[in-house]
């Protein structure tokens, strides 16, 4: 069995007047451990939620979700709490960072409770961020935000690192810097890496695509 299976899950909201919207819709797929995966599909397609099910921050409608043969969608609320803690990593698409601390406390507190982290300092360098560390997010500009949330992630070292746009807010070659990245956490250290974008060009560094579409996919291996 692959390190992650998905089984026609479907994840359903009821939005106002009992309307029912398939936010993921009967979608099947498997990713091997150490995969780089990239997410793409149109806005409303269904990606965050995907990864939101994935990363345990969304219970699904119906359907199986394992990964490393655990089936995380029977996960009660502390086993998901330790699976989230232990093996996921998140960057969300907007930072979520905490105003009151340094962009490298931000990342030195998410590896406080983990169980193998990196070194926070070198998370901060290889983002390029060496020189802003001790300045606060408000002193920081959106893309140097989101580069200290990608350190947080990293830092954690955990087995599965979702990624929601991780390169939104930033210019192309930061952009491509990132995903080097992304893909060498993926090749160097054997993790598996997640990514959703809108942006096309960032395919070529997946090993699978995984093309999203009114909550439906396609997969394509590279
Ligand atoms: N908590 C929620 N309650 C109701 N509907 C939701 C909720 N979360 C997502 N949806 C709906 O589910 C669908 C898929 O949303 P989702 O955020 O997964 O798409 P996406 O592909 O990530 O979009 P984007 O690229 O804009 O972030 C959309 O129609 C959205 O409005």
């Amino acid at each position: 069995m692959s390190y992650i299976n998905f089984e026609n899950v479907t994840k359903e909201y009821v939005v106002g007047n009992n309307t029912k919207i398939k936010a993921v819709n009967q979608v099947n797929f498997e990713i091997e451990q150490g995969e780089f995966v990239v997410i793409l599909g149109a806005s409303g397609a269904g990606k965050t939620t995907l990864l939101n099910l994935l990363g345990g921050m969304d219970s699904l409608s119906s359907g199986t979700i394992k990964v490393n043969k655990n089936l995380i969608s029977s996960f009660d609320a502390k086993k998901m709490t330790l699976y989230r803690r232990n093996n996921v990593g998140f960057v969300f698409q907007f930072y979520n960072l905490i105003p009151d601390l340094t962009a490298l406390e931000n990342v030195e507190l998410a590896t406080q409770d983990c169980d193998n982290p990196l070194d926070p300092k070198k998370s901060i360098c290889d983002v390029g961020l060496e020189n802003r560390q001790n300045n606060f997010p408000s002193q920081l500009s959106g893309g140097e935000q989101q580069r200290v949330s990608i350190a947080r992630a990293i830092a954690k070292n955990p087995d599965i690192l979702l990624c929601d746009e991780p390169t939104g807010a930033l210019d192309s070659q930061t952009g491509q810097h990132i995903f080097s990245l992304l893909k060498s956490v993926a090749t160097d250290r054997h993790k598996t890496v997640i990514v959703v974008t809108h942006n096309a060009e960032f395919a070529e560094f997946a090993d699978r695509v995984i093309k999203m579409k009114d909550g439906q996919i396609e997969v394509r291996n590279n």
